[in-house]
């Protein structure tokens, strides 16, 4: 026991180890902070950041089939097919067999990503862990997205329509995820406005008390 505490403390000042797999989802509307978070969250924690919308702009700078598909979506603020975004985590979650955990950002979108994902992680023999949902008022994501647009090189945040879209899809198919995970008791709503160090704390704050 006392060998055990002494090696957290050890580790504790450089990262915080995780004993056994855990997998989060980060939750939110476009803009509400998930890609900022998880950057800083991953490093905390070790865990694989898996973002679909990342993993699709890659596709698109790349100029494939694949993106080529998605980007004629994504720039009209509609969500890409359930079968290619859970394909795409599919691999990723085969490509990463020694992962102590994976952050999910940007997925799942849909109640039926959300059963599928379910399925994924029981075939790895574990779960989500805790579903952490980001709460931004929808003034403060536009004013956040078309300021993200002066400098992220999105067409997606430069149009207020596009913005609007993607937000009206997030309240129409994106939000039921959270209900979904609710029934399991998974969800935990954090106030998404404020410093980013001190969302990062609320953040911190509940994976640990999960841990
Ligand atoms: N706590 C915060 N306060 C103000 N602006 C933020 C905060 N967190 C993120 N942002 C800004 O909001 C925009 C969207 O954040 P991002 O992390 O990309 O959101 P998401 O991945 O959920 O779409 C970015 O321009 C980012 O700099
Ligand atoms: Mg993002």
């Amino acid at each position: 026991m006392e060998t055990v505490l002494v090696a957290r403390c050890i580790f504790a000042t450089q990262a915080t180890p995780l004993l056994t797999m855990f997998n989060i989802i980060l939750f939110g509307p476009p803009g509400s902070g998930k890609g900022t978070q998880s950057e800083m969250l991953i490093a905390k924690y070790g865990l694989i950041h898996l973002s679909t919308g990342d993993i699709l702009r890659k596709e698109i700078a790349a100029g494939t089939p694949l993106g080529l598909e998605a980007k004629s979506i994504m720039d009209k603020g509609e969500l890409v097919p359930d079968e290619v975004v859970i394909g795409m985590i599919s691999s990723a979650l085969e490509a990463n067999p020694e992962a102590k955990g994976f952050l999910f950002d940007g997925f799942p979108r849909t109640t039926a990503q959300a059963s599928a994902l379910d399925k994924l992680l029981q075939l790895k023999g574990t779960e989500i862990g805790i579903v952490l949902a980001l709460e931004v008022s929808e003034e403060e994501l536009v004013k956040r997205l078309l300021n993200r647009g002066l400098t992220s090189g999105r067409s997606d945040d430069t149009n207020e329509v596009v913005i609007t879209a993607r937000i009206a899809e997030y309240r129409k198919k994106t939000s039921a995820v959270a209900d979904y995970y609710q029934q399991f008791d998974k969800v935990k709503n954090i106030q998404g406005e404020g410093s980013v160090e001190e969302i990062f704390t609320l953040l911190s704050n509940e994976i640990d008390s999960r841990l």
